[in-house]
């Protein structure tokens, strides 16, 4: 069976890089890898293991194409190592932290990827990203805004392609959802 690209996709907050980390071993032992993003932000920020680099490095990585997909948003840049296609043309699966803004090119680029939508009931996302406390009360604002108008656009579309995971509960049992998933369309493939 092909490789696959793992698309996953939801609001800030919704809790994509705690669910990275909590299956990170269990996709592992799947031969499913997880890419480390390259953002503009900086490496002292919490959360996300990315690599942190200067809006000035970003633009001469990309320029150099050493990106597979990149994209804006909220003031960031994001871009996905070009490595991924190696570990794709090697036969693992690859997860990547995806955008909702950029799903359409992805989807351009990785015809057969798989989407995952995490989704968050809106009053438990803005106490998590408050408890966070990476952004500014006027930066959450502005992420619960984008999140409401992309989620409703997404959802809108009735993608059958589409994994919708809700992770309003236990993180565990959105984990446990994600591999079973997973492990569900590996057997279909
Ligand atoms: N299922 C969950 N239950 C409770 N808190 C969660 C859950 N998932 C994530 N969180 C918390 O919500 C916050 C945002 O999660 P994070 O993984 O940073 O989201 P994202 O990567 O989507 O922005 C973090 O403080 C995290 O600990
Ligand atoms: O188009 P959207 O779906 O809104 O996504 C835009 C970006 O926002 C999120 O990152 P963010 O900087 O908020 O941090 P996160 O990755 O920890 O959520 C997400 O991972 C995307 O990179």
């Amino acid at each position: 069976m092909a490789a696959r690209l793992i698309y996953l996709i939801g609001p800030s907050g919704s809790g994509k890089d705690s669910l990275l980390d909590a299956a990170r071993g269990r996709l592992a032992e799947r031969g499913c890898r997880i890419v480390r993003r390259v953002i503009t932000r900086s490496a002292e920020a919490v959360g996300e293991a990315a690599l942190g680099v200067s809006a000035q490095q970003f633009a001469d990585m990309e320029a150099q194409g050493a990106f597979a997909l990149s994209w804006h948003a909220n003031g960031l840049s994001y871009g996905i190592p070009r490595e991924i296609d190696d570990w794709l043309a090697a036969g693992n699966d690859v997860l990547v932290n995806g955008s909702r803004g950029h799903l359409h090119y992805a989807r351009e680029r990785y015809p057969h990827m798989l989407v995952v939508l995490l989704t968050v009931d809106q009053a438990v996302l803005c106490e998590r990203l408050l408890a966070r406390g990476r952004e500014s009360v006027a930066e959450i604002d502005a992420r619960l805004a984008r999140n409401d108008r992309f989620n409703k656009r997404v959802l809108a579309d009735n993608d059958s392609t589409l994994l919708v995971l809700d992770n309003s509960g236990a993180l565990e049992n959105t984990v446990q959802r994600l591999l079973a998933s997973i492990d569900e369309q590996s057997a279909c493939a």
